[in-house]
């Protein structure tokens, strides 16, 4: 057996510099203070391994205490080839990219009175220690810094596609650091610290000594500028069909023969092919364009995980959305109606509603493709031979269930339009174990099962309808029924992913959530949380049982 294993380790460092140079004194005490995330990724090459061998290691007793399951500081160093990388990243604390980033902090942001009175957080794999740092003033870390040496290592790639209990101690974590950031709000949460998803937590600028903003500071604040321009351009070029055109011609195409082929102006094709290729989404060789991988993989119309349809179900729904976004944030609603009736008179031409229900349809069977897999796969459904989608739409979704367990049947609930209309997709099932009932899931009764599979569903529900759905939910279920929910689960600290965070700017009738938050929500209605399981895909999922 060979195994490359890939050991990345999540450190949190906050450095909290007084404003005032003493230690804070009350909770309410103004601190400024810096957040940074780092990885430290070791790989290590185990060799072949008899069975034999396996055993005696394990009846050692060794690996039970470790989570990476071995000790490369002992025993388990036996079975190691070699390491490339930091050898004290395996060990359980990545020493030296910790102390080039305390190095960072002192030597770019905090003057030597600060220093003084500086406090080090160390927040590593949720383990957290204070050190105060009195001679900060170089990288050769003098410092005295008190680490947990208990603190056992949970890898980041390991943790985000891994189960995590949601328990009690990690409340303590964060009440105990936000007394220290002034932080109320977190404060009342009970809320496990390390989900991030190591999203940019700060634009932190760092001004050079000659007072010119820094190259890459103003390039993040451009990226964010021309963000809506790469986006339109990419939705323009998926409507269009540039890839689907360029993928018909292997070899490419000169923009002439792009704009012949898309009925569009030379001069406006040559100005979309090159923007693409700066995105990355075509390349071009000696005025040939092409497709990337990346196109081939993702935005061509019949690629098994295709995104073009919920392109353009952006394009002609988030999009007009979000042009409205300054009167959604002012009046705190969904600017839905609005936008779109707007843009179904520019076009002149009202949309059968049964289109736009076809787009939309479309755009939610592209991303349950690309994401399914990794939900039905996420937990131990073996137990479970009914199963129910609610909103299940065209049963992508439940066919993903399906093919991963082979002993469970799906019954997919939808609203009757949809169920109807779910013949203009190719059956994905190659057996009967996927099947639909039209009902309204507010209203109706559910179709009997042993799990109930909610899906992007409760994000978009007002607590009212929440309240309704989740007790029907509940009245269905007999103790030991199974709710898998999936959903994007917001760090609790609720400062990413972004992607949740910008779909809640929508502002639809409900909101996002972390994962704590679905978790105390579900427990109300009487689901006891099995496991949360970050699946580092575009949907997270969490398995609950009724007590
Ligand atoms: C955001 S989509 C999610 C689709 C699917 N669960 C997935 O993740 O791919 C919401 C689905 O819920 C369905 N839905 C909305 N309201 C419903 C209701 N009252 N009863 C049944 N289904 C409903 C919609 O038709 C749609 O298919």
């Amino acid at each position: 057996m060979i195994t490359c294993s890939g050991e990345r380790t999540k450190l949190t460092l906050q450095c909290l510099t007084h404003i005032i140079s003493k230690p804070p004194c009350s909770p309410d005490e103004e601190v400024d203070y810096q957040l940074i995330d780092f990885y430290e990724e070791t790989k290590v090459k185990f060799a072949d391994l008899s069975e034999n061998m396996l055993w005696e290691y394990i009846n050692s007793g060794e690996p039970m205490d470790k989570a990476g399951g071995y000790g490369i500081q002992a025993l388990g160093g036996m079975f190691v080839e070699y390491v490339h990388g930091d050898f004290l990243n395996v060990v359980g604390f990545p020493l030296n990219h910790f102390c080039k980033q305390l190095d960072l902090i002192y030597n770019s942001s905090t003057s030597s009175s600060d220093q003084e009175n500086s406090t080090v957080w160390l927040s590593h794999n949720g383990n957290h220690a204070i050190s105060n740092l009195t001679q900060p003033s170089s990288a050769n870390h003098t410092h005295h810094i008190q680490s947990s040496p208990s603190a056992s290592p949970v890898h980041k790639v390991k943790r985000k596609s891994s189960e995590t209990e949601l328990n009690e101690s990690s409340m303590t974590l964060v009440n105990r650091l936000s007394k220290h950031t002034g932080d109320k709000d977190s404060a009342n949460t009970t809320l496990p610290l390390m989900t991030s998803r190591g999203q940019v937590k700060e634009l932190n600028v760092t001004e050079p000594e000659d007072g010119e903003p820094k190259k890459e500071d103003l390039q993040r604040i451009c990226d964010l500028l021309d963000g809506f321009r790469a986006s339109k351009a990419l939705f323009t070029a998926s409507k269009m069909c540039v890839f689907d055109v360029l993928h018909s011609r292997p070899g490419g195409l000169e923009a002439a023969q792009v704009a012949q082929e898309i009925k569009a102006s030379l001069k406006g094709t040559e100005c979309l092919l090159e923007a693409c290729v700066s995105l990355g989404l075509l390349r071009s060789k000696e005025r040939m364009y092409e497709n990337t991988d990346l196109s081939t993989r993702f935005l061509l119309s019949d690629a098994p995980f295709s995104l073009r349809s919920q392109i353009l179900h952006y394009n002609d729904t988030v999009w007009p959305i979000f042009s409205h976004l300054e009167s959604g944030v002012l009046e705190g609603v969904s600017q839905r109606d609005k936008a779109l009736s707007q843009t179904s008179k520019d076009q002149d031409t009202l949309r059968s509603s049964q289109d736009s229900k076809l787009r939309f349809m479309n755009a939610m069977h592209n991303i349950a493709k690309v994401t399914g897999k990794a939900i039905a796969t996420a937990f131990d459904l073996s137990s479970f031979r009914t199963a129910c989608d609610l909103g299940g739409c065209t049963g992508a979704m439940a066919d993903e269930f399906t093919k991963a367990h082979p002993g469970l049947s799906v019954t997919v609930f939808d609203l009757p339009t949809v169920v109807q209309l779910r013949e203009h997709f190719q059956p994905l099932h190659t057996d009967n174990r996927v099947s639909f009932v039209a009902g309204d899931f507010f209203k109706d009764d559910l179709p009997k099962a042993d799990l109930y599979i909610l899906a992007r569903i409760l994000h978009d529900c007002s607590d009212e309808k929440l309240d309704i759905l989740l007790s029907k939910i509940a009245d269905a279920c007999t103790p030991g029924c199974g709710l898998l929910l999936s959903e994007i689960f917001l760090d609790e600290d609720r400062k990413g992913p972004s992607r949740g965070l910008l779909q809640a700017l929508g502002m639809g009738e409900g909101k996002q959530r972390s994962a704590t938050e679905y978790s105390l929500l579900l427990k109300s209605h009487g689901f006891m949380t099995a496991h949360v399981r970050y699946t580092g895909n575009l949907l997270d999922a969490m398995l609950c049982i009724k007590a």
